[in-house]
Parts: C-alpha cells; sequence; structure tokens
C-alpha cells in the first residue's frame, strides 16, 4: 500500500467523519465558504471536529477571510491548520500563521504556466501548498469545482514544504495524477458525494483505496 495521505473537503454530517476514519483519510475539511453547498457554521464544525480521532487532522477552508471570522472559527473549532483559499497575499498568509498560531495551507490554482510562479511565492510563507486547479471565469466558487488541471504543469518539479494536489480528482484518475505529479498528498471534495456537499462512504473508501494502491510499474 502507497503512503498517500488523502484530504476530504467539506464535511457537513457526523457520519462523514465516520467514514473518514473508516477509510483512513488524513485530513477532514470544514468549509466556511457561505456560498459553498459544503458550508458549515461555527457551532456545526465544532461538532464535528470534536469527533475527529488524533490522526486525522482539522481543516478550516476559508475564503479571504477578516480577522473577525477567523477570531469567531478559532476560537470555538478545535483545529489544526487553516486553509486559505482565496485571493490572499503572502503577507495575509504570514499575518493568519502568526495571529492565530495554526500551520496555514494556501491553495493556488492553476491554469497555465503563468500561475507557476505563485507556488515559489507561497512556499516561502505557508507550512503547506494546496495546488488546484484555477477556478474558471465565471465559477461561483473557488474551488470544489470538480475540475481538473492539466497536470503536465507540475510534473517533475519538487519543492521544499509538504504539499496537495487537488482539483478534479477522482477514483479513476488519482493514480495517473500521483504517478504524473509524484503527489504524496491529496485532496478532493466533489468527486466523493451523491449530491453537492453531500459525502458519499463507498466512493471516500473508493477513493482511498485507489490512491493507496501500489503504482503498477511501467516498463
Ligand atoms: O468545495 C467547495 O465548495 C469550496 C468552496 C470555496 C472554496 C474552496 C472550496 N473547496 C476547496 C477544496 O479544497 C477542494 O477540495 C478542492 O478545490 C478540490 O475540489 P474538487 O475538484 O471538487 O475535488
Amino acid at each position: 500500500m502507497a503512503d498517500i495521505r488523502v484530504k476530504i473537503c467539506g464535511l457537513t454530517r457526523p457520519q462523514d467523519v465516520d467514514a473518514l476514519v473508516q477509510a483512513g483519510a488524513a485530513y477532514a475539511g470544514f468549509n466556511f465558504f457561505p456560498k459553498s453547498p459544503r458550508y458549515v457554521t461555527p457551532v456545526q464544525a465544532r461538532e464535528l471536529a470534536l469527533d475527529c480521532p488524533p490522526g486525522l487532522a482539522k481543516v478550516a477552508l476559508v475564503v479571504n477571510p477578516d480577522d473577525a471570522l477567523l477570531d469567531e472559527i478559532t476560537a470555538i473549532v478545535p483545529l489544526d491548520f487553516i486553509q486559505l483559499h482565496g485571493q490572499e497575499t503572502p503577507e495575509r498568509v504570514a499575518e493568519v500563521r502568526a495571529r492565530y498560531g495554526l500551520p496555514v495551507i494556501k491553495a493556488v490554482g492553476l491554469s497555465s504556466e503563468d500561475d507557476l510562479p505563485k507556488i515559489d511565492a507561497f512556499m516561502a510563507v505557508a507550512d503547506q501548498l494546496l495546488i488546484d486547479a484555477k477556478a474558471p471565469k465565471g465559477a461561483k466558487l473557488p474551488g470544489g469545482n470538480g475540475l481538473p488541471f492539466d497536470w503536465r504543469l507540475i510534473a517533475g518539479r519538487r519543492w521544499p514544504k509538504p504539499w496537495l494536489l487537488a482539483g478534479g480528482l477522482t477514483a479513476d484518475n488519482v493514480a495517473e495524477a500521483i504517478a504524473m505529479t509524484g503527489a504524496v498528498q491529496v485532496d478532493l471534495a466533489s468527486a466523493v458525494e451523491s449530491a453537492p456537499g453531500v459525502k458519499d462512504p463507498a466512493k471516500i473508501a473508493a477513493f482511498i483505496t485507489a490512491a493507496q494502491a501500489d503504482p503498477v510499474p511501467r516498463f
């Protein structure tokens, strides 16, 4: 079994936490973006986070949050990471890290080579990066759109900090995505749902099995 760590984003119900634990996920993401079908209030997230056992890291996903929102969330939700998934600057990433004393995962959206310099800029200040597909123009959500980016953009690249591959990953394509990019951590939201915001335990288990399957040797 390959040592691939899986983050599932957008849990909304207690049974979602159970499904992650059963399947062996490494990270559970709680989404605080109000327009998302995966949105949870801080009070709901607290209940879910309290159900997470040690070994399942709890991540708060926020989009361009002000301090008031982060104060509200961090006051009641036990967290292991803050994930910044908007247009935050490197300076804001550093500020959030310092103010809340939590490691920050910064999402970076890619659609072309022009986006690659952002990776180095955020590597310098964030604890981890989440390398995702850039949301299409006019999309309602800045992430969680179920769309992959061209993995060849990052094939063969290596960075000094941990990172997660995201964007349109499914049980059918995750092995190829890992083989092409060298990712050891992967993140997804939509492909493990039966409807937007409703996680499906069978899809979660199938995805994690596929992600952690030993790679087929290529001759
Ligand atoms: O999932 C959302 O609804 C969402 C809303 C606003 C900002 C980010 C959001 N998701 C971020 C994630 O970390 C997703 O897991 C990532 O973008 C991959 O999503 P998917 O392509 O659906 O697997």
